[in-house]
């Protein structure tokens, strides 16, 4: 038997490249509506109960329409949008979040794939946090730098039209009014009493992404080395396919330099860390279209289906 998957939102960029994760996987039936029939309430319900599995990779209202479309109690869906994050009804999609959340996952008719940003906050944050090294009273400053495809269509047609070629080659931060949408959801996730002091900013590279924790030793409830913080990592993730902790940094980094786009095409996270003797500072690197959108779907419907987690997946 085939499992029947419905990707609403098929021709965006986050359901394009589900799509093509897919295509190819012989257990897998993919339910395709024509693209002049994708906001057709009556059409689209069709697929959305005819399918084992829907992904939705739709604005957040159109997302929370197609959940009402759902009249069985059997299909069940991976909601990409920012829609139900923070909604207790849903379980958030980070497999590797804590020891029982990819069994959660696994009986969940309901899940939410985290937001890129997110992704790279909550994971360097979650061991420190669970060890007692951050406290959920801190208030943890977070940067983040991003490939543009993270804008979806929109921001992509910006950067790749012509005549924008050499109009945005700087890194240019954004969403100043500091309150970026995945606040909600780090804050909530992570269990914090204030949300993260968040700064994005997108870069004119179309994929790939930074996300930058900054941390004060004086403000840690312990007194922690880069050291012992890395062999926390290191025991937190240790049987996680896709997290991968660095330990030399010399060979990591480029002359010095950290390339954002190095997990690019793979559902991998790296996180690494830098200290002086006053900070320290949480790097992970990931593909904002793989473990920060698409990867993370695919991982969370292998789950869901009872399949080989790391199936159709580069770690
Ligand atoms: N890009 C990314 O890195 C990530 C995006 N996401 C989330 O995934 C969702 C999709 O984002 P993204 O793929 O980037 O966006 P895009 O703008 O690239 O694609 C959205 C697609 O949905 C279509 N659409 C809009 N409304 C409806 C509707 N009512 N019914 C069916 N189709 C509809 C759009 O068609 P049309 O253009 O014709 O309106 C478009 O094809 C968003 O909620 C976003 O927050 C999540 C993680 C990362
Ligand atoms: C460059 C850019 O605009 N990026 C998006 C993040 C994309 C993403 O992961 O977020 P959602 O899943 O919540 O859409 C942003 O910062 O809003």
């Amino acid at each position: 038997m085939k499992y029947k998957i419905f990707v609403d939102g098929q021709f965006g960029t986050t359901g394009l490249k589900i799509h093509e994760m897919l295509k190819d996987r012989k257990e897998l039936e993919i339910l395709t509506i024509n693209e002049e029939d994708k906001k057709d309430l009556e059409i689209k319900k069709k697929f959305l109960n005819e399918a084992d599995l829907v992904f939705l990779c739709l604005p957040d209202e159109a997302s929370k329409e197609s959940v009402k479309l759902i009249t069985n109690n059997t299909t069940k869906v991976i909601d990409a949008s920012t829609a139900h994050r923070t909604n207790p009804d849903w379980t958030y999609g980070i497999a590797e979040l804590n020891p029982t959340q990819r069994e959660k996952i696994k009986n969940s008719t309901r899940v939410c794939v985290p937001g890129c940003h997110a992704s790279g906050f909550i994971m360097a944050m979650k061991p420190l946090i669970e060890n007692n090294i951050v406290s959920k009273k801190q208030k943890i400053v977070c940067h983040s730098i991003t490939g543009y495809s993270g804008g979806g269509k929109g921001l992509i047609d910006i950067y790749e039209a012509p005549e924008n070629k050499d109009k945005y080659r700087s890194q240019r931060p954004y969403a100043l009014a500091l309150s970026h949408k995945h606040l909600p959801e780090m804050k909530y996730i992570l269990g914090l009493e204030s949300a993260p002091f968040f700064t994005p900013s997108v870069g004119n590279f179309a994929q790939g992404m930074l996300v930058m924790s900054y941390l004060i030793k004086d403000e840690l409830e312990k007194n922690i080395s880069k050291k012992e913080v890395l062999s926390l990592y290191k025991n937190y993730y240790k049987n996680e396919e896709f997290v991968k902790i660095i330990e030399d940094d010399i060979d990591y980094l480029d002359e010095g330099f950290l390339d954002a786009m190095k997990c690019n095409n793979t559902n991998r996270i790296e996180i690494s860390v830098y200290e002086s003797d006053d900070y320290m500072l949480v790097i992970s690197r990931l593909d904002n279209l793989g473990k920060g959108a698409s990867g993370a779907a695919v991982q969370n419907m292998n789950i869901m289906l009872g399949l080989e987690e790391k199936a159709g997946l580069k770690s």
